[in-house]
Parts: C-alpha cells; sequence; structure tokens
C-alpha cells in the first residue's frame, strides 16, 4: 500500500536543485547533508552564508512570482541551467517551510521580474524603494481616498528629453532620494496632481509633474489600461527606464520595462 510520502515524493523525485527561499540556518544545514542535491537559497539576504544565492529584493506575496522570481535569477546566475528539474521550498502560511512545488527552469515563461531588478538602469534598491512607496499609496491612498501616480526610474536624461513640466518642480534645487522617510512623505503628498515623477538610477528625484510624450509605437500593453499606463509603458520602451505605476482605478501597482508590462502586486496582499 503506498504511503502519502510515497504518493508526495514524486513532487521531488529525480530533482537535482532545491531553492530554499528564506530559509532558517538549521534548515539550510539540514538541506546540505542531503547527497546529490544541490541547494540555492532565495531570500532577502545571505544571513545562511549560502554559496549559491539569489537575492529577493521584495517578498512576492503570490508564490508564483516568489517562484519566478527565484527560478530566473538562479538560471541568470549560472545556478541552474535550463532544463534542470527544480523543487521550490517556501513559507506560504507560516514562518516555516511549508510548500513544495516542482518546475522545470526555463519552461515557465520568462516573467522578466527578476530582470526588472538586476538588469535596469535604476539600482535594484531604489527600483524597490519606488515599489514600496507605490504600494503604501495604493494601501492607504490620500486622505482615505484612491490615487493613481506614475514613478519613471533611471536614463533620467532622456526621459526628462520626451516630456515636458505640468507645473513648477518643487525637486528644482533638491538633493533628494527615495527611500528617505521625508522624501516618502513628499511623494505621497505630490501624487495627488498630474505628471510622473522622474527618477534617476540611483535615486534622485528630478522632477514631478511631468508630462510625458514618448512614441507610443510598438507599445503592446493590456486593453483597459488608460493613458497613464500607455503613457508608462511607451517611456520605457523609448528609454532604458523602468516605470512603476500606481492605478486609481483598480489600485494594482505594476512595474514596465522594454514596453512591456513585466509585474501586477495587489497593494492589500502586502
Ligand atoms: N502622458 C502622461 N504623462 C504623465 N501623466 C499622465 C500621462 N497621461 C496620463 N497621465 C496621468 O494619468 C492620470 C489618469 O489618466 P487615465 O485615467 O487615462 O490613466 P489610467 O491608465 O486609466 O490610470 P488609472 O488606472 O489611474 O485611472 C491623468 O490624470 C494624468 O495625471
Ligand atoms: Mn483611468
Amino acid at each position: 500500500m503506498p504511503t502519502v510520502r510515497d504518493l508526495l515524493g514524486d513532487i521531488v523525485d529525480e530533482v537535482e536543485t532545491v531553492l530554499l527561499f528564506s530559509p532558517s540556518s538549521s534548515y539550510y544545514e539540514r538541506c546540505q547533508e542531503v547527497e546529490d542535491i544541490s541547494t540555492v537559497v532565495v531570500a532577502p539576504d545571505n544571513g545562511v552564508g549560502a554559496e549559491r544565492y539569489v537575492e529577493l529584493p521584495l517578498e512576492f506575496a503570490d508564490l508564483s512570482e516568489r517562484i519566478r522570481f527565484g527560478i530566473e535569477g538562479a538560471l541568470d546566475e549560472g545556478h541552474i541551467d535550463e532544463g534542470d528539474e527544480v523543487a521550490c521550498a517556501t513559507k506560504l502560511f507560516d514562518d516555516v517551510i511549508d510548500s513544495v512545488s516542482r518546475a522545470r527552469a526555463g519552461d515557465l515563461d520568462q516573467s522578466g521580474v527578476y530582470d526588472l531588478f538586476t538588469n535596469s538602469r535604476g539600482d535594484p534598491e531604489v527600483i524597490r524603494d519606488v515599489l514600496d512607496v507605490a504600494v503604501e499609496l495604493g494601501q492607504k491612498g490620500q486622505k482615505g481616498k484612491p490615487v493613481g501616480a506614475l514613478f519613471v526610474i533611471g536614463d533620467a536624461g532622456k526621459v526628462m528629453n520626451k516630456s515636458r513640466p505640468l507645473s513648477y518642480n518643487p525637486f528644482e534645487k533638491s538633493h533628494v532620494h527615495v527611500g528617505d522617510p521625508i522624501v516618502n512623505v513628499m511623494l505621497k503628498e505630490f501624487s495627488r496632481l498630474d505628471g510622473a515623477f522622474v527618477i534617476s538610477d540611483g535615486g534622485k528625484i528630478v522632477s514631478a509633474y511631468r508630462y510625458l510624450e514618448p512614441s507610443a509605437e510598438g507599445v503592446d500593453i493590456p486593453k483597459g489600461l488608460g493613458t497613464r499606463h500607455m503613457a508608462a509603458g511607451s517611456i520605457t520602451r523609448d528609454t532604458n527606464a523602468t516605470a512603476v505605476v500606481l492605478s486609481e482605478s483598480d489600485r494594482l501597482v505594476r512595474a514596465f520595462k522594454g514596453g512591456e508590462l513585466i509585474l501586477e502586486l495587489d497593494p492589500e496582499e502586502y
């Protein structure tokens, strides 16, 4: 008679690599002792001192996003190869690893989410900080009302050339960076008005209230999204910038790169 272990063991049958998402040190050490398997740690920091490691810039609440990120990262770092059978061990409901998914590296369509952080003009921390602001703004809104916002990160010179001011620029002579607590307050305040924020590769806020005028040629974003999203998608095709958009109407946070929608987050889940 087969046991549960036999049945569910199929999930990890002939797996070559285990991706461990944010494991404790003791869990990681136990994994190290398993023969014939290589382990890759995917976590916000490499506290366990793993030899093979992928940095997780944000805790994706959506499990499939998290797994995609881990696999794309492990491929990009050369820890695994296309076609490898991998088991992904993650925390889902608890603060311990409680779920396992199996995938063949390279079979999932590339979501580009790893590329979004790693190969963008903007620093990964800057993109993460902007996503944080957008998520927080999405959760709280402005005085309880939903608010929209558009952040364009990286390649700021070119972005400035393809846009015009809608109002005076409150960041004109300032040297403030995303991630500073005061800046987050300012960004939220200024997002009540129209236009985009332009942010440099390193996170300096170059301008608020920019009206983007990129060419929309060849931009293919999902139907139903309006002009803010079209402008966001287009500017990332026309320049090497990344765009983060908070929608006022459906309250989702989206990221665009190379003219494509790369990431969609629900702020309520964070
Ligand atoms: N080219 C642009 N550059 C900068 N901001 C823009 C541009 N086009 C639109 N916006 C901003 O987007 C706001 C909302 O426009 P619209 O409703 O058409 O966009 P949307 O994509 O549907 O976004 P939302 O989901 O937030 O409604 C505008 O009020 C304006 O502030
Ligand atoms: Mn709209």
